[in-house]
């Protein structure tokens, strides 16, 4: 693969759940747009109206049995007739309203309140608590859902209570399921990363984010489930088994009318008919809901374009240098830093002994084909790889002096909020699409803080205005997909600076940003930087932009820095054939412009299928099967003023 086709294609990820903001309003006005909305929201209105105004409304005693006129026709003093008792059929469905549609609202609440956190917790712990919960709900659904509730009901009793109890058992494998398959999506997205990395603790991150972004698709379950519980119930009901005599409910008076179904047939019609289009309106709402919440609006990143190199000329400051023991005053020092993923097929190591030090005030920007291992190693750096996915299996990771490798959650939490912010590449996926940015900056300060209200908002306030946003007072009630590309990076840029961090770990931050907007937001980050002094380590694929923005560089292949300095050293006379190639195929930088781009001819080695020897060797111009090249994996050394791991780095100088 070419550094140029990495560099250009660079998509922002795909999302699984795109909740794009929705107020109450901006849900109610959409909804009312849809036929089916209208006819869905208006019937179940209606039907809500009856439940709490029925029993005032029934125009006879519902329960009053008259023997004299049992079984009387719909007639003008009887409007749907009355029963074998001699009872009004209209009053008691005016009546059974209220007892029927609880027991909807009650079995869905019931299977809900199980159901969600049973699915939250499957997402949020995996393994063995997963396998558990998946596991419990394959066994309940592979019983139908009527014989399910029977036998829930024939344990517990018939009752109106166990009714709800027996159609909210039936509902809980589908809520969970659901929950555990939003959730999912919802915990890969950025700005989880970006709450965890600000110290939230896990039930913030669930309670603020993650809730609030399924809030939608579960209110959709819940009105479509809503319909199947009430036809449950009403299954129940008819078979005997739900509310008892004489208290009306749609599904026992169809139980009722079963014997008088042939000489009566009004008796079952009228709570069939209730019962039916109470199905239908709640299937329509929950449908037009579901149009609403369902993720269509799916971005695309448009792809990344290049800068012209421009070449600064600045004075190499203390060198960044790998290799060097830890400099004391370092923001972050990485020493000897192997790390694997965990695969059916034992560890697959894909950082490959790192060593770096970054200073305060310093940029650092690791620059390497996709699947170098960049994102892992910032990940390592931000203290967000995940334990259960990828092992650090040697080295340290020093940030402003303090260990960030083997520590307790919470002191890693406290670690994370007090020294690192992180930017990620896709701002629009940085941020929490159902928060205000007031939300979100409000979290971002306030998590360890000890401010008060009216000083978290004025710090808030002065952080959009930081990052140069204006009239910030009104931006901080606006949702994230009311500004641009460029206005949201400021946006993610203003949370990670929030608790003044020491480092910021930004990937790819302008790579879905257009070459304006990318200009603007480098320049913003510099100023940042000049003004708070924090060290910067930026992931990038594009060597233009490091060699516009960076002090210090270190060229990633493969799992190890083959080639790391200062920026102005390194670029001025690439000495790794790797780093010469990747300049090669860099637009502008071909070793000046009009030239024929190249690419890189091979591919990256598979992780964990390395060729002996140099890991760059089958792609190399220079090695010339030179039996060095063959024999080991060559030693980082001081050539020309920067670490290069090449046997024959002088023969480029
Ligand atoms: N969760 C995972 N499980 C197993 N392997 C993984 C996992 N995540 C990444 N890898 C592998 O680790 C290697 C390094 O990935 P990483 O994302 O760190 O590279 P990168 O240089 O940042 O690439 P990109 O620029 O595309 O993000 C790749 O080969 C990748 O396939």
């Amino acid at each position: 693969m070419s550094v140029m086709n990495t560099v250009a294609s660079s998509p922002a990820p795909d999302r699984a759940l795109d909740f794009v903001p929705k107020s109450r309003w901006t849900v109610l006005r959409r909804l009312v747009s849809q036929p089916k909305g209208i006819v869905g929201l208006t019937l179940v209105v209606l039907y809500l109206l009856l439940a709490i105004f029925g029993p005032a409304l029934a125009p006879q005693d519902a329960f009053r049995q008259n023997f004299a006129q049992t079984l009387q026709r719909p007639s003008a003093a009887h409007w749907f007739g009355t029963d074998q008792l001699g009872r009004d059929v209209f009053s008691r469905i005016l009546v059974g309203a209220r007892a029927t549609l609880g027991i909807g609202v009650g079995g869905v609440s019931f299977a809900f309140l199980i159901g969600v956190p049973l699915g939250v917790l499957a997402a949020w712990r995996r393994g063995w608590v997963e396998a558990v919960v998946m596991r419990a709900i394959d066994v309940m659904l592979s019983f139908p859902d009527i014989v399910f509730a029977l036998a829930v009901v024939a344990i517990l009793g018939a009752s109106t209570q166990n009714v709800i109890i027996a159609v909210g058992v039936v509902s809980i494998p589908v809520f969970a399921r659901t929950a555990r398959a939003v959730t999912l999506s919802i915990l890969a997205e950025p700005y989880i990363e970006g709450s965890i990395s600000l110290g939230a603790s896990p039930a913030r991150v669930i309670l603020r984010h993650v809730l609030p972004n399924i809030s939608g698709m579960l209110m959709t379950l819940s009105t479509l489930l809503f319909a199947s519980t009430l036809l449950s119930a009403s299954g129940l009901g008819f078979l005997g088994l739900g509310t008892q005599p004489p208290h009306p409910e749609w599904g026992t008076m169809l139980g009722e009318s079963r014997s008088y179904i042939r000489s009566h047939p009004y008796l079952a019609t009228f709570p069939g008919l209730f019962l039916a289009v109470s199905a239908l309106a709640f299937n329509l709402l929950g449908d037009a809901l579901r149009t609403i919440y369902d993720p269509t609006s799916r971005r695309t990143a448009r792809p990344a374009r290049f800068l012209d190199l421009l070449r600064r000329k600045r004075a190499p400051a203390a060198p960044t240098a790998a290799l060097l023991p830890p400099s004391p005053g370092a923001a972050v020092s990485v020493r000897g830093l192997r790390m694997a993923y965990h695969s059916q097929e034992g560890l697959l190591e894909v950082v490959r002994g790192v060593d770096l030090d970054i200073m305060p005030g310093r940029t650092l920007a690791v620059v390497g084909e996709s699947g170098s291992g960049k994102s892992t190693l910032l990940r390592a750096i931000g203290t967000l790889a995940n334990p259960q996915e990828v092992a650090v299996t040697a080295g340290t990771i020093e940030i402003g002096g303090e260990s960030a490798l083997g520590l307790a959650p919470e002191a890693l939490r406290d670690l994370r909020r007090r020294k690192i912010g992180i930017v990620f590449q896709d701002a629009a996926n940085a941020l929490n699409p159902v928060l205000t940015v007031g939300q979100q900056l409000t979290e971002a300060v306030q998590t360890g803080s000890s401010l008060d209200a009216a000083a978290v908002r004025q710090r808030c306030i002065d952080l959009l205005g930081d990052v140069n946003i204006s009239d910030p007072e009104r931006r901080l009630d606006m949702y994230p997909h009311q500004f641009s590309g460029g206005m949201k990076q400021r946006i993610v840029i203003a949370i990670a600076l929030a608790q003044d961090p020491d480092v910021l770990l930004a990937d790819e931050p302008t790579s879905a940003l257009d070459v304006t907007i990318q200009q603007q937001i480098l320049v913003l980050l510099r100023e940042m930087q000049r003004k708070r002094g924090m060290a910067i380590l930026l992931v990038t694929h594009d060597l233009n932009l490091v060699a516009r923005f960076a002090d210090d560089v270190a060229v990633m292949y493969a799992g190890r820095l083959v080639e790391s300095g200062h920026v102005a050293t390194v670029l001025a006379r690439t000495l790794h054939p790797y780093t010469q190639a990747l300049r090669a195929s860099a637009p502008g930088g071909a070793e000046g412009r009009g030239k024929r781009l190249l690419t890189i001819a091979g591919e990256p080695p598979m992780i964990g299928a390395l060729p002996s020897g140099c890991a760059f060797r089958p792609r190399c111009q220079r090695s010339q099967n030179r039996s060095q090249c063959f024999a080991e994996e060559p030693a980082i050394r001081l050539v020309a003023s920067r670490q290069v791991a090449c046997c024959f780095a002088e023969e480029a100088c």
